[in-house]
């Protein structure tokens, strides 16, 4: 898949066919949309397309409010190239640009410089300054102008439409199988492997601390069970999310994890975890023999969760 980062000087594309929106998370409703512009595009012969924002609006336009991202731009990147997609633009935003009329948007953008065969949004795809352009202003210039607008139904799952939003609150419930559902997969976290503070091996149970992108939304507070892929291998797991009260809170959380069977130098490799299932909170216990413990309860609970084969998602394996 080629990605591009200007609207600039586009080659000419025969017979785009193009998807609008943010999609943190490629959710199931999301690849209902990417699907069908990649099966139009296959049809026509024509260029499949996503046209996404980056940065993510939310953070340029609310910082403080920004919620955490549910993937990093590379991960979703990836996601999408997984569906077929030829090209994804990733329109530089900033204030200007949320200051567009959702006509100038039209015209000035996806008409001047895509001349698009075909748009794909969803139901609730909202454009332009405050948010005000809508699909039907989509469609009525689509047939002035002479492009074709499809308006995709939501995808619901559990009777809601799925969208990040519901995601994000699902992951800060720590209700891993309800976001699994609407994902599509097991929730992704990544990063690379940094140095802790070197306890893990005095209590018994060796971790790797991943540092994680600032802009991540981290899931509940508590230990899970996951896979994890390395180097595109995968282990079994179990994971803290938290500020390990009983070492003194610190005061930024750390996501770590002991991974079973292995037992290998992992510093400055990446690594992915599929969190599969919230095990308990984190808690703060009197000392590292009672905390050392729990995690072999624990490690037992993930073992049984993580037996079974299925582990749903999509392929997508760790880069390093
Ligand atoms: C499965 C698991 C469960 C954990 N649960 C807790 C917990 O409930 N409370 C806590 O204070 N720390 C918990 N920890 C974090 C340990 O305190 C941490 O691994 C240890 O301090 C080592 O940290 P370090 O790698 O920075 O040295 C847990 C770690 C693991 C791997
Ligand atoms: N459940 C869904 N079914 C079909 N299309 C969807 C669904 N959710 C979002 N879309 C569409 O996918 C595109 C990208 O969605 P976008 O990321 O902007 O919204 P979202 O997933 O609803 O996120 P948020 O919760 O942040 O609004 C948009 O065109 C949007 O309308």
């Amino acid at each position: 898949m080629k990605v591009i980062r200007t609207l600039d000087n586009i080659d000419e594309m025969r017979n785009l066919v193009i998807a609008l929106g943010n999609f943190d998370g490629v959710h199931r409703g999301h690849r209902h949309l990417i699907e069908g512009v990649v099966s139009t595009a296959r049809k026509i012969n024509g260029t499949a397309g996503v046209l996404t924002f980056d940065p993510h609006p939310a953070k340029v336009l609310k910082p403080e409010a920004s919620p955490g991202f549910i993937l990093t731009p590379e991960t979703k990147l990836r996601l999408i190239a997984h569906l077929g997609v030829d090209l994804t633009i990733l329109v530089p935003f900033d204030e200007d640009l949320a200051r567009i009329e959702p006509t100038k948007f039209i015209e000035n953008i996806l008409w001047e410089k895509l001349r698009p065969s075909v748009i794909y949004v969803g139901f609730n795809y909202t454009f332009g300054k405050a948010a005000k352009g809508r699909p039907e202003l989509l469609k009525r210039y689509g047939e002035k102008l002479n492009f074709e607008v499809k308006i995709v139904p939501p995808v619901m799952i559990g009777g809601v439409p799925v969208s990040s939003t519901l995601i994000r609150e699902m992951l800060v419930k720590g209700d891993i199988s309800r976001a699994k559902d609407l994902l599509g997969y097991w929730p992704i976290l990544e990063g690379k492997v940094v140095s802790g503070d070197q306890k893990g091996r005095e209590i018994g149970f060796p971790t790797a601390n991943l540092a994680m992108e600032e802009d991540l939304l981290l899931p509940a507070r508590g230990v899970y069970a996951a896979w994890v892929i390395r180097k595109h291998e995968i282990y079994k797991g179990i994971v803290n999310i938290g500020y390990k009260p009983t070492f003194g809170e610190r005061s930024t959380p750390t996501v770590e994890v002991h991974i079973f069977d292995l037992d290998e130098d992992l510093y400055g490799q990446s690594l992915e975890l599929r969190l599969r299932q919230r095990i308990r909170p984190e808690k703060k216990f009197p000392g590292t023999r009672e905390l050392a413990q729990q995690i072999r309860v624990d490690i037992e609970t993930a073992k049984e969760v993580l037996r079974e084969v299925e582990w749903t998602f999509l392929p997508v394996i760790a880069q390093d």
